[in-house]
């Protein structure tokens, strides 16, 4: 039997994002399925030049598992079954799909997991008893570790002249389904160290059943994922024993001479030297980056593969010979039985090196897998809700801000400032938490993919059914338990979006009391004062921004003017009326001019607005007819403030127009009781919302800031505390109540000397 060359092929991953964003130019460019040229970028151009590689494949980037495992190792792998050594490794900087390529454990299945498939179908086939063990190894500086076994001690190597490479104390499983084979690796990864070489040595002993022959054959198959750097981000010492050795193979593959390699240099080599020397057939895949940012690393792996092609497995030529020694043979395979069944004894003797041949170990494993799957997702689900919780609060606190802004902006600029940038750094937050929260959930949306795995798995093992039904029940439990933990999460969230409206609706109620309170204290002031006195008055000019309908809006409530002025100083008020500056100063009419002249009809738009409010004269049995100022709106419906007829005090007499304490029945002609203008209010309260919206107008740019628009001038529902108008009329609230206190105590003093 002729052997095979050492294989190599070249593997160009996609770009990646990262390479993306720099540049998408492209170093590689791939004549045909063995030749690839290198391009250096430009300013290494002159030094380098152009390189060109011939393999035995080139895959780029559009390449698939599938086509490279059908094209490279499909068959080449089989030959394992027939006693021949099969060797796979990577080789490439870090980052360009070494382990994707040979390691890959789900979905998109990596070389390791279709040869494993491969191997265990063709054996269901062949009537062959075939016994398979397995050992999985870390490696790094010099230190070789059993990642199947938690003694933590470091393997030696031994080199038998008979059995070749042997490695002490190293653990070997039986393996029946490449499932059983993901289960281990998965657990072995668990033990293991980042940036570590790790080696996954079958150990294949193949007996025909067919037949006298008892002979059994040995075969390995050694699978090396190998970092390029170590922990320390040092290039790995052991992968440049490993360079010494191919060049050094090279050279005298060319110069056709005896080579001394030095393979004892390094447990990497010592491992591997079957590999190169012995009854073996290698494939190496050297991956590479397609992105010019990485041409210098790539160069290197393309220069240290092209070494390997030039190998030919002389050894393995002489151990053809040796073979045709039928009885030397048979000797081996004789001691390695004896050895084996030496060895199983030993082991089953030894508790913690216990080969996992049994369901109940077996179970324990995938118990441990299942177990950890779940914690990891609880993890991912609580993360998530962590984040969530946290962009609620934040947008709440977003929002509030914004109103807040919106009301002092123009007014306060430091605290407007202050409140800006604290908006800008909440929202820069609530950025990052979004992004994370993504990542979380793409994280969360993997699990369930992984979940559906677990119980492939489970289902595909070669485990009895009440052990298989064991394990898909705690699976179960375990995805119940998470939706009754993510439905608790879900009410948390659920309880905080309750608690955000419930403030927002503490706040309205409070203000609509508020309101109320202030509408009982001016109707009351209009009863007690009659002519002298309409309302209470504040004099304060308050002025705020709102956001009406997404749309910001300034509303101006001038002072109300003082009736009395008109009252007792005719003759001011007369001057004040018809001087230039009248329109900067409120105007007042009276009842009396009320019937003289006609009513006031300002040339601003508002005009439509001011005729509708139609303004018939009262009967004189009317108790309101002597009663200050008064505006009736409707045929129904009157407000008792003092006439204000420029455009700019319109906006108070519409407020309390709304807010509907003076709005009295004409008819009854009488004025109505407490009960009688509760209700009336509750009704206008109770319209208010829909007026609110067709009063609201956003303001136009050309709108002078003389002519605001009387939509806007509207006070806002629900911001009513806000206004020095209000504050005032709370602070006298408070005053009133302490002097109610005082006289209280005085009381009680009069009457206990008493
Ligand atoms: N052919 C490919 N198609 C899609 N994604 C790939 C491919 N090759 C690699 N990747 C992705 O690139 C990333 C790096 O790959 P990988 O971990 O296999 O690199 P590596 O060479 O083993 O790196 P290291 O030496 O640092 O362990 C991974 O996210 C992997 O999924």
């Amino acid at each position: 039997m002729l052997l095979d060359n050492i294989k190599v092929a070249i593997r160009i991953r996609p770009f990646n994002k990262r390479e993306l964003e720099t540049s998408d130019k492209c170093t590689l460019k791939v004549i045909d399925q063995e030749t690839l040229v290198a391009i250096p970028p430009v300013e290494a151009e002159t030094k380098q030049g152009k390189k060109t590689y011939k393999f035995n494949w080139i895959f780029d980037k559009i390449a698939s598992q599938k086509d490279i495992f059908e094209k490279t190792l499909e068959y080449q792998v089989l030959s394992l079954l027939d006693g021949i050594n099969v060797t796979l490794f990577s080789y490439g900087a870090s980052g360009t799909g070494k382990t994707h390529t040979l390691m890959k454990l789900n979905e998109d299945y990596g070389l390791l997991i279709r040869a494993l498939n491969q191997i265990f179908q063709t054996i269901h086939n062949k009537k062959r008893k075939i016994q398979i063990k397995f050992s999985y190894l870390e490696f790094q500086q010099e230190q070789l570790y059993d990642l199947l076994n938690n003694t933590n001690s470091n393997l030696d190597i031994r080199d038998d002249v008979e059995k070749g490479v042997i490695i002490n104390g190293m653990r070997e499983i039986d393996i029946a389904s490449t499932q059983e084979v993901i289960n281990l690796i998965q657990y072995g990864k668990r033990q293991k160290s980042t940036k570590q070489h790790e080696i996954l040595i079958f150990t294949n002993y193949i007996q025909d059943i067919i037949g006298q022959n008892n002979e059994i054959q040995v075969s390995k198959f050694i699978v090396a994922d190998l970092a390029w750097f170590d922990k320390s981000g040092q290039k790995s010492a052991s992968l440049q024993v490993l360079n010494d050795c191919i060049s050094l193979l090279s050279e005298a593959q060319n110069k056709k001479i005896q080579p001394f390699i030095p393979y004892r240099n390094s447990k990497l080599t010592k491992i591997l030297k079957d590999s190169f020397g012995g009854n073996s057939k290698t494939l190496i895949i050297g991956c590479i980056s397609p992105s010019i940012m990485n041409y210098e690393e790539s160069i290197q792996t393309l220069e240290y593969c092209s070494l390997a092609t030039g190998i030919y497995n002389q050894g393995s030529i002489k151990n053809l010979q040796q073979s045709t020694h039928q009885d030397d043979f048979k000797q081996v395979y004789d001691q390695l039985i004896n050895e084996n069944v030496e060895l199983k004894k030993l082991l089953n003797n030894k508790s913690n090196q216990k080969p996992i041949n049994n369901d109940k170990e077996q179970t324990k494993l995938y118990e441990e897998n299942i177990l950890e799957h779940f914690n990891n997702e609880q993890d991912i689900n609580q993360s998530i809700f962590k984040y969530q919780w946290e962009i609620e609060q934040i947008k709440f606190t977003v929002n509030e801000n914004q109103e807040n802004l919106q009301r002092i902006d123009g007014i306060d600029r430091k605290a407007a400032d202050s409140l800006r940038y604290q908006i800008e750094q909440d929202q820069k937050q609530l950025h990052n938490y979004q992004e994370q929260l993504i990542k979380f959930q793409k994280q969360a949306s993997n699990f369930i993919i992984q979940r559906r795995a677990l119980e492939e798995n489970v289902n595909q093992s070669n485990l009895q059914n009440s052990y298989k039904l064991y394990l898909i029940n705690l699976i179960e439990k375990h995805i119940l338990r998470l939706e009754v933990y993510e439905i608790k999460l879900k009410e948390q969230i659920n309880e905080l979006h309750r608690q955000q409206h419930e403030r927002i609706m503490a706040i309205q109620r409070s203000q609509i009391n508020l309101r109320d309170r202030i509408i009982a204290d001016q109707r009351k002031h209009i009863i007690q004062h009659g002519k002298n006195q309409s309302v209470q008055h504040y004099s304060q000019i308050d002025t705020t921004t709102e956001v009406i309908d997404g749309t910001k809006a300034k509303l101006k409530h001038y002072p109300l003017p003082k009736v009395k002025d008109h009252y007792f100083n005719r003759e001011a008020y007369l001057q004040r009326k018809e001087s230039p500056k009248s329109i900067f100063s409120p105007r007042l009419q009276t009842p009396l001019q009320l019937k003289d002249i006609k009513p006031y009809v300002p040339k601003t738009p508002h005009t439509k607005i001011l005729e509708n409010l139609s303004t018939p004269i009262l009967p004189k049995s009317n108790p309101f007819s002597k009663a200050p100022p008064q505006k009736i709106i409707d045929s129904q419906s009157m407000v008792a403030l003092p006439l204000i007829t420029t455009n700019r005090n319109l906006s108070k007499f519409v407020y309390d127009w709304r807010g509907g304490g003076y709005k009295f029945i004409e008819d009854q002609k009488k004025i109505p009781s407490q009960k009688e203008l509760k209700q009336i209010i509750q009704q206008k309260q109770h319209t208010q919302q829909s007026l609110d919206k067709s009063f609201f107008t956003t303001s136009s740019r050309s709108t002078s800031a003389k002519r605001v628009s009387f939509k806007q001038n509207l006070l806002l529902p629900g911001k009513v505390h806000e206004s020095p108008y209000v504050k005032e009329f709370i602070n006298k609230e408070i005053q009133r109540k302490i002097k109610l206190k005082q006289l209280n105590q005085k009381m009680m003093k009069v009457t206990q000397k008493k």
